[in-house]
């Protein structure tokens, strides 16, 4: 072994827990050991030896007290497994386990005493047990995974070493004790068999997802090291960042191997990523920039654009894009919101328009206030601001003729052509009202912005045909010689939160790309769609068949929370942003908690004194970590009052995030798309407010529109329950919503 040749050391995934474990001087006496190994390895402090018997299990000295456990995968290529003390290194080297899982073709490592103590702590206490009854057998608790062969553990991807562990299990939380050390592939096979799943779904959801493409050569360490399943750091930054931080971030570092090859994958066009909250979509949607950039040739440009709903979005997506990259993975990304990408594209073309833009509630109060002067009354105002912006806007419907043409699909009842024609002068007064006023709504700015990207996008297109024609030669004498010098925006585009983007964003951002490889990526949950924007992205140009594929594995709650948000849709049909069904077959979590709490009161007041209640019992984490999201503004204020009293602080979140640093989040239940919490209250979840009364009295006027605004009620409500990492708890007063009803025929069966 020469040792200046080039030496590769990696961590393996789950090595990092223990090493966050370990006492601070050993974490940085580790931080040294890794430079002065790859420096050279054989440096005679090191004491690199091989262990007994075993001829790719090494050890070398970290201090006098902690040995590193290392796999040599190749001459050079290292891997840390371990980082023991040095009594625990050498002694019964049989439990040492290590292997190719022969499903995934990934590498896994298990210190099998380390499982089964964990394991063993976990039993219950020996019990005083009263003389056996001769002839009577003392019951034995069934083992979990009795229903199942150990070829069939084995085919779902179990590693092999842990079966016979397997094999002795008998509790819940023996099982914890287990996933907490065995492999993480091992861990969610054994959990979904547990929680009920066949073991056709699991093979189906938990390991086809995940198994090599190819036959797997179980010797053949450093193939394995390069499949997605061999979850390593892959760079020294990373490692780095797993020694010298404290929280140091495991998405920066440890790809679920599915999020990885979506990451990695090379698409022929557009491309989407779906699953539920917690799944890694937006992280996903981090390294896949990171990988795009990584593969630009180098320059000063920003041919990268990573965009999603809101600006409060943007500004944590640019924070952790930063955090995944720093700033030479910025200074190659365009980070912007989609409105106020559109508003630059306006404002670009004319540079005069200095109008202002409002939200849809000004709208609506525009809308409100048009139909009063008029003394209209035929028409909500909701109804017409959606028929304007979903069908004339939406479809660039430019006068009353293609009105009456324009399709109203999913726009609920019909309506007649007399009709239409009063709903068009009323759509044209109110945008002429807007023109006086100096105003203009997102959607316009969106469509118009489309509109000229989509004329820019021609004019380049033009241009094209001509240098084709010309065999790809620049001196052609062009109609128009502007166009000579544009280009497309940029190479590539990835989207965030995709389930709420409108029609004109789509249309905007397909033209700002050339049709080419890896052009859009796009990740979203329609299930948690909260604004009224469904869309066909095949009828807008963005084809995403055949290259649309699902994350199912949360990683932010637990199997109780999950289990409850999965309730609250209970079986509702969701679309797949391309005209067919979606659904969340396969959604799962490894991470444990308790129950979420249901609890009815006597009225809001009373609702509102549980909330402090709860909350000042909850004094064990940073406040910041604690959300309170209710159905209204007014709502949010009470919460706020209550929790003053008992002498807890609070801020609201308001439309820019929460406005102050310490305390404890209120909101209402928009407000919390995208965040995240340790602990979460959802109060007032009763009939009414959830879904709101206006909702339900649309029953017998319009059904369509009422099934709609309820699936967004119950999407907001979904959205919401799915924040908390830990605890839940859902209040209401007077008749609990019709979406707990599931939950709550849960919660009486199993008390009962
Ligand atoms: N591979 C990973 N390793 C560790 N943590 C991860 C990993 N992937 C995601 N996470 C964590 O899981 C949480 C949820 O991730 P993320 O926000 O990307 O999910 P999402 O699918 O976009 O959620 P939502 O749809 O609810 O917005 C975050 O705390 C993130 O850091």
């Amino acid at each position: 072994m020469s040792s200046t040749a080039s030496v590769t050391l990696r961590l393996l995934d789950k090595a990092d827990k223990e090493i966050l474990k370990l006492p601070r001087t050993v974490k940085g006496a580790l931080y040294d050991f890794q430079h002065k190994f790859k420096a050279n390895p054989n440096a005679t402090g090191l004491q690199l030896k091989q262990l007994k018997g075993d001829s790719r299990l090494w050890s070398a000295r970290v201090n006098d007290e902690y040995r590193a456990l290392l796999l040599r995968l190749a001459d050079n290529d290292w891997l840390i497994v371990s980082v023991k003390h040095r009594k625990e290194v050498y002694e019964n080297l049989d439990r040492l386990a290590y292997g190719i899982n022969q499903i995934t073709g990934g590498i896994e490592y298990v210190d099998l005493q380390v499982v089964e103590e964990s394991v063993l702590r976990r039993s219950a206490p020996p019990q005083a047990v009263p003389a056996p009854v001769p002839e009577a057998r003392p019951a034995q608790p069934e083992p979990l995974f009795a229903r199942f062969s150990d070829e069939q553990l084995k085919d779902l991807g179990v590693a092999e070493p842990l079966v016979p562990v397997v094999r002795t299990l008998t509790t819940e939380d023996q099982l914890l004790g287990l996933v907490e050390y065995a492999p993480q592939l091992t861990g969610e096979i054994l959990l979904s068999l547990f929680d009920g799943k066949s073991y056709e779904d699991v093979l189906e959801q938990v390991t086809a997802p995940v198994a090599a493409p190819e036959p797997v050569d179980t010797e053949d360490f450093q193939a394995a090291v390069e499949r997605p399943a061999t979850m390593v750091t892959t760079t020294d930054d990373a490692l780095r960042d797993v020694l010298q931080e404290e929280d140091f971030g495991r998405w920066k570092v440890f790809l679920h191997p599915t999020q990885s090859r979506l990451v990695e994958r090379d698409y022929s066009g557009p491309a989407r990523v779906g699953g539920g909250p917690g799944t890694g979509k937006t992280i996903v949607a981090l390294h896949r920039v990171k990988h795009l950039v990584e593969q630009l040739p180098p320059g000063h440009t920003k041919p990268v654009l990573l965009t999603t709903y809101n600006k409060n979005l943007a500004a944590d997506l640019r924070a952790r894009l930063l955090d995944l990259g720093g700033e030479q993975l910025l200074s190659r990304v365009d980070i912007s919101h989609v409105d106020q990408l559109a508003l630059r594209v306006v404002r670009e073309a004319e540079p005069g328009n200095a109008k202002q833009t409002i939200d849809d509630n000004q709208a609506l109060r525009e809308w409100r206030a048009m139909l009063d002067e008029l003394g209209e009354t035929s028409w909500d105002a909701e109804f017409l601001h959606d028929e304007w912006t979903q069908v004339i806007l939406g479809q660039a419907v430019a006068s009353r003729a293609d009105y009456f043409r324009a399709r109203r699909a999913g726009r609920g009842r019909n309506i007649t052509r007399q009709e239409r024609a009063g709903i068009w002068q009323l759509a044209e007064k109110f945008t002429q009202r807007l023109d006086r006023l100096g105003r203009q709504t997102w959607a316009q700015v969106a469509e118009r912005a489309a509109r000229l990207e989509m004329h820019r996008e021609q004019r380049i297109q033009a241009v094209e045909r001509q240098r084709a024609e010309n065999g790809g030669l620049d001196n052609i004498h062009l109609q128009d010689g502007s166009a000579a010098w544009l280009r497309y925006r940029y190479r590539h585009i990835v989207v965030d939160e995709a389930q709420d983007l409108r029609p004109g964003h789509w249309k905007l951002l397909r033209a700002m790309a050339a049709h080419d490889r890896n052009d859009i990526f796009l990740v979203g949950d329609t299930h948690q769609r909260i604004y009224n924007n469904q869309v066909t992205l095949g009828s807008l140009g963005i084809n995403i068949r055949g290259r649309s594929a699902k994350l199912t594995l949360s990683y932010r709650t637990t199997r109780q929370i999950l289990g409850s948000a999965f309730g609250l849709l209970s079986g509702e049909p969701f679309d797949d942003l391309d005209g067919s069904q979606e659904t969340l077959a396969g959604y799962r979590s490894v991470l444990s908690g308790t129950r979420p709490l249901l609890r009815g009161c006597a009225d809001w007041e009373a609702e509102c004194e549980a909330v402090a209640e709860l909350v000042s019992g909850w004094r064990d984490i940073p406040s910041e970590q604690i959300a309170v999201c209710v159905p209204t503004n007014a709502m949010a204020q009470q919460v706020a009052v209550a929790l003053h009293h008992a002498g807890v602080r609070a801020v609201e979140i308001g439309p820019e995030g929460p406005r102050g640093d310490e305390g404890v989040h209120i909101g209402t239940m928009f407000r919390f798309k995208g965040l995240e919490y340790q602990r979460m209250i959802i109060a007032g979840v009763a009939e009414g407010l959830v879904p709101r009364t206006e909702v339900i009295r649309l029953k017998d006027t319009d059904a369509l529109r009422h099934r709609r605004e309820l699936q967004r009620a119950r999407s907001l409500l979904f959205v919401a329950a799915t924040r908390s990492r830990d605890t839940l708890a859902i209040l209401w007063h007077g008749t609990p919503s019709r979406f707990l009803e599931p939950l709550l025929t849960a919660e009486a069966h199993a008390s009962s």
